[in-house]
């Protein structure tokens, strides 16, 4: 297979707490039609891409939670995107909650082949925000109270022609991230993010929304010389403003597409997996200069 293709990111645009799956499902499917038709391979949805951020709301009620998770993948309301896929011979990258049949609340993104194979899946590690409710807020973030840690450590998949591996949002801000996919042999990252563009407990830092995103990615990429893809999802929902800036990324560090809008928006770029030896092989040769004796600290179990 060959290791140069055209990889699309799917921005999505906000998707209101009342829009019903079977909506997102048609939107995704309307952005995978124009990703095939500009000749891509795989294409990349966001993060939780079938519903609302719901953490931004407290509840204590259970079945107010569960109404946003997905017990089944794929499901009634899912199935029309792996079959558009499978017509298509398109692969995608989905972001949803998922609910195990052991009751198990986990924030999840699979990885789906050209054939509709489920050839990835991933669970959220880096779980920002809080656990109680905070009402000075204008709006939550419960990602800890909603979710529990991912349970199958930062993956590397057997895909496209290469090696894929994953993660999720606010993993994308921690370097150990990037380092444990780099050495597990990723030559592209693909996540999605929802992020808002008001951070509560430090306003100050708003500004700054959309470089901490591209600074992340960037550097992500560059210092482990891989792809990377980050994708929003974007605009006003339910009274909360999330940045877009969907990216890609090249192994140097590069910005190569962006996109222009806070909407349903598919940017494109060919991606060539051989390029990542340009770092790997150079700069960033771990086998020759990486110095893992002194980096106990980064490793040690919490104190
Ligand atoms: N879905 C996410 O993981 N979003 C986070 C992030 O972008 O890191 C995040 C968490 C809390 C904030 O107040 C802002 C952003």
């Amino acid at each position: 297979m060959s290791r140069k293709f055209v990889l699309a990111a799917a921005q999505l645009g906000p998707i209101a707490a009342d829009e019903p799956r079977s909506s997102a499902v048609a939107r995704m499917i309307a952005l995978m039609r124009e990703a095939k038709a500009r000749g891509a391979r795989v294409v990349v949805f966001p993060e939780l891409a079938l519903t609302t951020f719901f953490p931004r709301w407290y509840t204590e009620d259970p079945a107010q939670i569960d109404r946003w998770f997905e017990t089944e993948m794929p499901s009634a309301e899912t199935q029309p995107l792996f079959d558009a896929a499978a017509e298509l011979g398109i692969g995608f990258h989905l972001g949803y909650a998922e609910l195990t049949p052991e009751g198990r609340h986990f924030n999840t993104a699979i990885l789906v082949d050209e054939t509709g194979r489920i050839a990835g899946k991933y669970r959220k590690i880096h779980l920002p925000g809080h656990r109680e409710h905070e009402p000075w807020r204008p709006f939550q973030h419960l990602e800890k109270r909603y979710f529990e840690k991912g349970d199958l450590g930062f993956p590397v998949f057997d895909a496209l022609g290469g090696k894929v591996g994953m993660c999720i949002c606010n993993d994308r801000r921690w370097p150990e991230t990037w380092r444990v996919l780099g050495l597990g042999g990723a030559e592209l990252v693909v996540l999605g993010y929802n992020t808002p563009l008001h951070y509560p407990p430090a306003p100050e830092h708003d500004h700054l929304q959309y470089f901490h995103n591209e600074l992340s990615v960037q550097a992500g990429a560059y210092q482990n010389g891989l792809w990377a893809v980050a994708v929003a999802k974007a605009g006003h929902e339910e009274g909360c403003d999330l940045i877009g800036g969907t990216i890609i990324v090249a192994p140097t560090g590069e910005i190569i597409a962006r996109a222009a809008t806070v909407g349903d928006e598919v940017i494109t770029a060919t991606v060539d997996l051989d390029r990542c030896a340009e770092i790997r092989s150079n700069v960033f040769n771990f086998a020759l200069h990486r110095e893992p004796e002194d980096y106990r600290a980064i490793t040690a179990p919490r104190g």
